[in-house]
């Protein structure tokens, strides 16, 4: 079983770092509002403060008239076995108060800082840890006390503003209410009651701390409300006698005050038989075992919430890509993966594998139109073709959307490769071009003339006359010869070259692209130094900013479970 006081220092802890975190509640589901606290609620010098120090056992909190609380004090009580004692800020971790006069300064300091040295408030915690032998652990929340009118210097909404701020904090679930009811005034008209009661209607976190009993008007008593006759809250009320101002000014010491209250109850008439369930002591001790049984309780849902919010967080950060690995080595992997994944997009467009998308047959079959040009144009359409490939896969290369300077590299070593196979495309076409024509050789036209005569359709005479007109008909009949010849062989080789350009366009730009379209990207960035490797994988600044506010978010949920499976099943 886990001890009172790991519980409740786990709590502690992880309360601590939701506000590192910039986590104070109030952001709709958050750790912070999982885990249980006690906030300490009244009208103005109804005796918060005192009732604070006394279960603290110190002098630590400000005062002085108007309002002196003006940001939510979260105070941390650690119980020490040893007999040091001293109190820490967490917006000052270095340093250790043991002068706890140092600590009141400190508060009013630290409030002013935030809120200026004006009147207003803020809803911005102070976060304080005490630690002493002399305290149970245990944290309370001390609020702005309700005022039912604004002083000089106040804006008028401040009464209205401070019940909102008090009213954030006792809203919620989590919230142990510590209504502080001064016994000298008629209970009926409680301000922390009254809050309490809209708050939490059936009671179930509300403890009602009764103070100032020894101001009570002689012969009245309130033993009514103390035995539960009276305004009956759902856990029974807590008498208090805290220092009186004069005690105060003759700074009677603390211990020496909380025996003074026990001996008050111990010797009272009207309290004697109550005693052993009255007094700041027992309001500690209260508290504290009412919060291990809360915290118990919502132990289950916490780890649920911690689950939830751990799977959540993971999932964005594999949304957003993990971090960048800050060798040398690990970075040059990192870009070839990057490098593969646009590759593979790039090479199922051109297999065609790509739903939806122009496909490689299709792309030949496209092309072959662009054969009735010349025959560089269907080199430069394939290239065009190749080069919106290339624009597109990187757009659809999920991974690589994290790393604009890497996307611009890839982009610009991939269509410098296209431009080097479409010079190879336009020399091999133009070779074949010349190929056909060098083929027509003397020895071809020699050939041609060889071939036997088709006669002319007129007979010709026996005796042939001396070239005439009929020689000029033999002449033109033998040019219209080699025309036809000529024109069908043209045609031959128009047939031919239909054929072979498409080859030699697949086999220097197509093929190569799915070859080597990033081997010469490969063999640079393989000898770049380390400083160039993280510069081609610079990110987005709002990106990396996310990344870290989620792993450190990440890094608090598990610990918080770590914790809690630590303490909690022991
Ligand atoms: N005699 C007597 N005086 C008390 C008791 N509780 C508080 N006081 C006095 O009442 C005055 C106000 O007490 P605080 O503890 O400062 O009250 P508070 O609610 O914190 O006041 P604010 O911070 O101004 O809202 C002080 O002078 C205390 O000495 C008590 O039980 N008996």
């Amino acid at each position: 079983m886990a001890t009172m006081e790991s519980l409740i220092g786990l709590v502690n802890k992880i309360q601590r770092a939701c506000t590192v975190l910039g986590d104070h509640g109030g952001q709709g589901m958050s750790l912070w509002e999982a885990l249980p606290s006690v906030a300490v609620v009244g009208g103005q010098s109804s005796g918060k403060s005192s009732v604070l120090e006394s279960i603290v056992g110190r002098d630590f909190l400000p005062r002085g008239s108007g309002i002196v609380t003006r940001r939510p004090l979260v105070l941390q009580l650690h119980k020490t076995a040893s007999g040091a004692e001293y109190a820490e800020f967490l917006h000052a971790p270095k340093r250790r108060f043991t002068d706890f006069a140092a600590v009141r300064k400190e508060i009013s300091d630290e409030t002013d800082r935030i809120t200026g040295k004006t009147k207003q408030i803020s809803n911005i915690p102070i976060h304080l840890s005490i630690y002493s032998p002399n305290v149970v652990n245990l944290t309370l929340i001390d609020l702005p006390g309700l005022t039912k009118v604004a002083v000089e210097g106040q804006s008028d909404s401040i009464v209205e503003d401070i019940e909102n701020m008090v009213r954030s904090y006792v809203e919620k679930p989590n919230c142990i209410i510590l209504a502080i009811t001064p016994a000298n005034q008629d209970i009926a008209t409680s301000d922390a009651i009254k809050l309490a009661r809209e708050v939490d209607p059936s009671g179930e976190r509300t403890f009602g701390v009764l103070t100032k009993l020894d101001l009570m008007d002689k012969g009245t008593n309130a033993t009514e409300v103390l035995e539960g006759r009276a305004y009956r809250l759902q856990h029974p009320w807590v008498g208090i006698v805290n220092r009186s101002q004069a005690d105060i000014n003759k700074n009677v010491d603390m211990i020496v005050a909380r025996r003074k209250e026990r001996e008050y109850f111990e010797t009272s008439p009207d309290y004697g038989h109550l005693a052993s369930r009255m007094g700041s002591e027992y309001l500690a001790k209260l508290l504290s075992q009412h919060l291990e049984l809360v915290i118990r309780q919502r132990i289950p849902s916490i780890i649920a919430m911690i689950n939830k919010t751990i799977d959540e967080l993971n999932a964005e950060l594999d949304r957003i890509g993990r971090p960048i690995a800050a060798d040398g080595g690990a970075q040059l992997y990192m870009i070839l993966e990057l490098c593969r994944a646009f590759d593979r997009v790039f090479k199922e467009h051109l297999d065609g594998g790509r739903p939806g998308e122009q496909g490689y047959r299709r792309l030949i079959d496209g092309s072959i139109t662009y054969f009735k040009g010349p025959a560089e144009a269907s080199v430069d359409a394939v290239h065009f073709v190749l080069k919106e490939l290339v624009r597109k896969s990187i757009a659809e290369t999920e991974e690589l959307k994290r790393f604009p300077t890497l996307q611009t590299d890839i982009a610009t070593a991939a269509n410098e490769a296209l431009e080097r196979f479409r010079e190879e495309g336009r020399k091999t076409v133009i070779r074949l071009v010349e190929m056909e024509s060098s083929y027509l050789t003397v020895d071809f036209f020699r050939k041609l003339h060889a071939e036997p005569e088709r006669k002319p359709e007129r007979k010709p005479e026996k005796n042939a006359n001396p070239p005439g007109p009929n020689d000029d008909l033999y002449h033109d009949h033998s040019l219209r010869r080699i025309g036809s010849n000529v024109s069908a062989y043209i045609a031959m080789v128009s047939d031919t070259l239909k054929n072979t350009i498409p080859k030699a366009v697949v086999y220097c730009q197509v093929r190569e692209a799915k070859r080597s379209l990033l081997t010469n990207f490969y063999a640079q960035i393989g000898r770049r130094e380390k400083e160039r490797l993280s510069a081609m994988l610079d990110e987005d600044p709002q990106l990396m900013e996310r990344r870290t506010q989620i792993a450190k978010r990440l890094e608090l949920y598990k610990s918080a479970r770590d914790e809690i499976d630590a303490v909690a099943w022991k």
